[in-house]
């Protein structure tokens, strides 16, 4: 499947050219040079590339330039460059991209990226972890050897890196411990509960005397507070520290930047002075003791890594993963939302319609006023729309980027392709990709269809759509590293929104433009913010607002997706 015309590759789709981005040249230079380096170790220090002749390998896609024509793509324009080529080849199930002698398979067909996520024994993510805990959140060596699994007893230093997909060692412990925590049950149960309790608080703060402000922004402020509580306890860093809010955020702007190690404080010195601010002030809040009121997620956390030895300061280092994790995708997911359910005045009505009967209005003895309860166990029996609207905005917002690197040789099948991938490599399943291909989602792929996600609409398509919207709908990756977050973001979120659609007017919302979205962006952001002005809807003036999560579990299994069934 040759290309007839390698300039049609490189140019690119009126869609993205518009886009507003701010990669100098010089930083672009740098970030050549470097990421070339880092690639080619990360891809040469475990093994020597071997053939698997059986099948053949995705095609290559050339580029003008030879040797790393596709790392200047990748980082001119990042998370949208490989929307770029595969718009060039639609019908291309996949395809390679060589990088000096590396290579990159991106995968495309639904089917491949499933299959993909199901070998994660074969296609592994460690290495990504392990990468960027050394370059993001400056991990001393000794930190650094824990999480290679070089202290494990009995460690091999030629046997299956990180010590096997399911072994003994810190990373692997770790991330069950995130998944046991978040996974449907007490601890999530009590992280869903203090996130609501600080979510509720804003919204009765909300007066009718506010005047404008930025919607994008204000979200944000309320979503970082409410999880830094929810997680780290009523005694947090971010708690009366608007500052430290900031700087998380600038720390999310240019994350990737401080990811090159290279002058940091000259190509990105709001980011690297924000994480040294948020990384001293969570040392001193494990000095003072704070965290003995934070989660059982932070708990569990903390035992771990004094198990295997980390020092205050590595423990500290972590945190500015854990809430940054916790808010990038949720603050963006709930601002567009919110915002496409607001620009359309027939579905506003449908969904308050839709959402009152899950909120009971009585008067509270305690607080000696009305209260609003809405019960969120109810969102997925009796909210049809509300969540279909979810899953849509996640669709056309959502296009994160699951890495994971090509330990040894293997097919990979599904359907009528096979392909051969060699090892080392690194392969690449875009979301964006499939979350905005027409042959997947029809002609009105980019717009917002509110009902695309009823199961009536579903029931209306042919078996093999139906299919390919079931596995090339991935917002929050899959396989064995399946966002974890995935319950308590579905819950905040839509708790959040249907709160606001529901007890208040918002005045000048509309559905803004789309930020240039950088590398490591999973949900994007809008360009610039939305001027709003809020009051009370009219009846619910005085109600206090309050979350029920019920007598039994919150299991948005249904509601967020997926399942993290891998094969080991
Ligand atoms: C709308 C909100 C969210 C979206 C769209 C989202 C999306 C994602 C995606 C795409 C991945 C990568 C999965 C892969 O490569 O297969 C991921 C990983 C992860 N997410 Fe989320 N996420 C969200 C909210 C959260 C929240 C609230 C938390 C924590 C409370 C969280 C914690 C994590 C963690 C710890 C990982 C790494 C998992 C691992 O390495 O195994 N996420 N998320």
């Amino acid at each position: 499947m040759p290309f007839t015309n390698e300039t049609d590759i490189l140019s690119i789709p009126a869609v993205l050219a518009a886009e507003n981005h701010n990669t100098n040249v010089l930083v672009t230079i740098i970030l050549t040079v470097i990421l070339v380096a880092v690639g080619a170790t990360v891809v040469f220090r475990r093994e020597e590339p071997k053939k698997v002749p059986e099948f053949q390998e995705p095609p290559v896609l050339p580029s003008k330039v030879p040797f790393i024509g596709h790392l200047i793509g990748m980082l001119r324009w990042q998370v949208g460059y490989m929307q770029m080529l595969s718009s060039k080849c639609p019908s291309w199930p996949a395809f390679t991209l060589r990088i000096g002698a590396a290579r990159i398979y991106v995968i495309c067909d639904p089917s491949l990226i499933q299959a993909a996520y199901r070998n994660a024994k074969t296609f592994d993510f460690g290495s990504f972890v392990v990468e960027s805990s050394e370059r993001l959140f400056q991990i001393s060596e000794h930190g650094m050897k824990i999480i290679r699994g070089e202290t494990t007893p009995g460690y091999d230093p030629n046997g299956p890196f990180l010590n096997g997909n399911n072994g003994k060692s810190f990373l692997n412990e770790n991330h069950r411990i995130m998944v046991d925590t978040l996974s449907p049950g007490p601890a999530l149960r009590s992280l869903n509960r203090a996130v609501l309790d600080r979510v509720a608080g804003s919204l009765n703060d909300i007066d009718s005397t506010e005047g404008k402000f930025g919607l994008y922004r204000w979200m944000r402020d309320i979503i970082t507070h409410a999880s830094a509580e929810a997680i780290y306890g009523p005694n947090n860093p971010f708690s009366g520290n608007p500052k430290l809010v900031e700087d998380l955020w600038h720390f999310e702007a240019d994350m990737t930047l401080l990811m090159l190690q290279f002058m940091p404080t000259f190509i990105a010195p709001k980011a690297y002075h924000a994480r040294t601010a948020i990384r001293n002030a969570f040392e001193e809040y494990y000095a003072n003791g704070h965290d003995k009121e934070a989660s059982i997620l932070i708990q569990t956390h903390l035992a771990s890594c004094k198990k295997w030895g980390f020092g205050d300061s590595d423990i500290a280092n972590f945190e500015v993963s854990t809430l940054f994790l916790a808010t990038t995708n949720t603050v963006s997911t709930s601002f567009w939302q919110l915002s496409y359910i607001l620009s359309d005045p027939e579905l506003l009505d449908a969904i308050r319609a839709e959402v009152e009967p899950i909120i009971k209005r009585q008067n509270s003895p305690i607080v000696g006023e009305e209260v609003a309860v809405m019960d969120i166990t109810l969102f997925q029996t009796q909210c049809p729309l509300l969540v279909s609207t979810f899953h849509e905005t996640l669709r056309l917002v959502g296009s994160a980027t699951s890495v994971r690197s090509v330990v040894a040789p293997a097919n990979l099948k599904a359907n009528s392709n096979t392909f051969s991938l060699q090892s080392p490599a690194v392969i690449q399943l875009p979301s964006g990709i499939t979350h905005s291909s027409p042959a997947i989602w029809g002609p009105d792929v980019n717009s917002f269809n509110p009902t695309r996600f009823l199961a009536s609409t579903k029931a209306t398509l042919d078996k093999e759509t139906k299919r390919k919207q079931i596995q090339g709908y991935f917002p929050f990756g899959g396989g064995k590293h399946l966002c974890p977050g995935r319950h308590f973001a579905t819950a905040e979120i839509l708790s959040f929104v249907t709160a606001l659609v529901t007890g208040f007017d918002i005045e000048g919302s509309h559905v803004p433009e789309r930020a240039f979205q950088k590398l490591g962006t999973g949900v994007r952001k809008p360009m610039g913010d939305v001027d709003v002005g809020i009051k009370r809807r009219e009846g619910w003036e005085g109600v206090k607002w309050c979350f029920d999560l019920g007598g039994q579990e919150v299991n948005f299994s249904t509601l967020a997706g997926g399942s993290d069934e891998v094969e080991e």
